[in-house]
């Protein structure tokens, strides 16, 4: 997948910007395009992007990823995210002791929306400074993040929301990152705090380029899902405590007619410029 991304990423803006991002989500996204810190409009986001959906016509995509063989190749990469995804959340419903299928089966493969796969691209500068940002500081708008980190480039960090500290994710071999999005933040009713995150750019260095690549897959569950407390005890006895960073992302006050699709739908409009 790095080599695919890397392979399109090469190409020209102008060839690029033909498969630019509309509405439904799918395509590229260029640099400053997708600002993800809803709460600064100081920053652009420095990083380019190219997010693929199950629902995307081959002839949406660009040759490189339509051609037989490399389409192939992707679509079972993402059908492995989703199944991981799978995985991981009936094992979460477990922790909470409700059914096993109490989350997958607010997944189904066939409903709306899709998941997305995103491959991102981050081109070095010269100097860290205050005035870049590769990705603004947020969480992630579903379930389940699965993030693939290349060569053992961080520049990902994650905050702690009670403390307001930033952290490295060190990435090392075969690691995937696993962030809880704002459906399990509304569904724990806060018990689980949806991962704030951000990533700093690269810089230059003497002997490399330095540029980053990572890819994410979002898992989101489908739109006409309620994001209402689960049915555990751990949760149903607790009260929803707002922090700063809930209070500016899970501002509704409908918490218990909100779907994931609204939810989406709001979190999107705030980030895109189309
Ligand atoms: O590139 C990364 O490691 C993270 C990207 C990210 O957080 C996002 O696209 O939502
Ligand atoms: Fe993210």
């Amino acid at each position: 997948m790095f080599k695919l991304a890397k392979e399109f990423f090469r190409l020209p803006l102008n060839v690029k910007e033909q498969y630019i991002i509309r509405e439904e989500n799918y395509g590229y996204i260029r640099r400053g395009q997708e600002n993800l810190d809803t709460t600064s409009t100081k920053l652009i986001d420095e990083k380019e992007a190219f997010n693929i959906k199950k629902s995307m016509q081959p002839d949406k995509l660009p040759p490189l990823f339509s051609e037989l063989d490399n389409y192939q190749f992707i679509t079972k990469f993402y059908r492995d995210c989703y199944d991981l995804c799978m995985q991981l959340l009936t094992y979460v419903a477990q922790c909470f002791n409700i059914d096993l299928d109490y989350f997958t089966s607010r997944h189904k493969w066939e409903l709306k929306p899709d998941n997305t796969l995103r491959l991102l691209h981050y081109p070095a500068i010269e100097n860290q400074s205050d005035e870049y940002i590769g990705a603004g500081a947020h969480s992630d708008y579903g379930s389940l993040t699965l993030l693939f980190q290349h060569e053992h480039k961080s520049g990902l960090q994650l905050l702690d929301r009670s403390t307001n500290t930033w952290y490295s994710v060190e990435p090392f071999d075969d690691m995937i990152v696993v962030n809880f999005g704002d459906a399990f933040e509304y569904w724990s009713k806060g018990f689980i705090k949806s991962t704030v995150h951000r990533v700093i750019m690269p810089t230059i260095n003497s002997t490399k380029d330095n540029e980053r690549f990572s890819i994410a897959f979002f898992c989101d569950p489908n739109d006409l899902t309620l994001l209402s407390p689960i049915p555990s005890k751990l949760i149903l006895a607790q009260k929803f405590e707002k922090d700063e960073h809930a209070k500016h992302v899970l501002d509704h006050d409908n918490e218990d007619s909100l779907t994931a699709g609204e939810h989406l739908a709001m979190r999107l409009n705030k980030t895109y410029t189309y």
